[in-house]
């Protein structure tokens, strides 16, 4: 588990991060998300000791995290780092090398992982004669080739088609299957709320919601409703006590000011007719971002 802690950062006098506190479970995908320039970097940054902190702290298992603790992590930077001109399965031998693996074992990574990355047939070729997308695949190969115990990665999933998308995230689950604690930043609300267990919302250098994507959409679940009725609901702008959001004929969102007032909907519907559906209404990742980041 890794574990950041109250860290803070200015540059130049300007401070960035403000008590930045969050966990990256064990065998959890975590999903690091804010606007740009909201701090995901710069914190990503003092995570891998690339940059410091001015306080705070980063723990790996609950120690203060060392330089040899970060020696085996797995770092995908926002500045992706891989040499244009040398072939993708020497570089990645190469980096595996330089993390101590035997040359058996940087051999055997190296094509597993292209295989997993559907690049197994671009081993000979340079990093340039690669398409933007497959660049992107062999930089997640890069971060992932000496076995790493714990993996941060800056925006993966950027520039992705669908089916890459899919590639790249069947390979990080299974690192997290495996145990190993994994955060990466993304804007894109819809992957992220796929993929993760676990979500971090950051605006401006301070984390505005943290924790288990689940239970989080229950907590920002306030008093919502979803319903679907059996003809047109236009009765409900009228209903007391209730705020239409969402209307389409007999389909409807609403928040309710109170529980009385939303089973007082229910019963009115009952008696209109027919009731497919009334459920309280779980938010999306993209409304909670929207709330929490005001
Ligand atoms: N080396 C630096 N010197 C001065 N300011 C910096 C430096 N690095 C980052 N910043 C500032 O810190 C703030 C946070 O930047 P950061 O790159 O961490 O945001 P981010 O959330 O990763 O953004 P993006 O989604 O655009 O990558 C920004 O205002 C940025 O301008």
């Amino acid at each position: 588990m890794l574990e950041v802690k109250k860290i803070n950062r200015s540059f130049d006098g300007r401070r960035v991060l403000t008590d930045v506190s969050f966990t990256v479970e064990s065998g959890r995908l975590t999903g690091f998300v804010g606007r740009n320039g909201a701090g995901k970097t710069t914190t990503m940054r003092i995570m891998l000791g690339v940059l410091t902190a001015d306080s705070g702290e980063v723990r790996l298992n609950g120690a203060e995290i060392t330089e040899s603790d970060r020696r085996r992590f797995g770092y995908m930077p926002e500045e992706r780092g891989l040499y244009p001109k040398m072939p993708i399965g020497e570089q990645l031998i190469y980096l595996a090398r330089l993390h101590g693996l035997t040359p058996a074992a940087a051999r055997s990574n190296t094509t597993d992982l292209l295989d997993k990355l559907g690049l197994a047939d671009r081993i000979g070729d340079r990093v340039e004669a690669l398409s933007l997308g497959n660049q992107q695949r062999a930089q997640v190969a890069a971060a992932l080739v000496h076995d790493p115990e714990a993996l941060i990665l800056d925006e993966p999933f950027s520039g992705l088609d669908p089916l890459a998308v899919e590639v790249v995230l069947g390979v990080l689950a299974e690192r997290a299957a495996a145990g190993v604690p994994v955060l990466f930043s993304s804007h894109q609300l819809d992957i992220v709320e796929r993929l993760c267990d676990d979500l971090v919302i950051i605006a401006d250098g301070s984390i505005r919601a943290a924790g288990d994507r689940e239970e989080l959409r229950e907590q920002y679940a306030g008093s919502s409703y979803r319903a679907t009725f059996g003809a047109d609901a236009g009765w409900l702008r009228d209903q007391p006590g209730i705020v239409v959001r969402e209307f389409d004929g007999p389909n409807a969102l609403f928040d309710a000011e109170s529980p009385e007032a939303a089973q007082a909907v229910l019963r009115n519907a009952i008696e209109r007719g027919p009731v497919f559906n009334f459920t309280p209404h779980r938010p999306r990742l993209a409304e909670i971002f929207k709330e929490v980041i005001q």
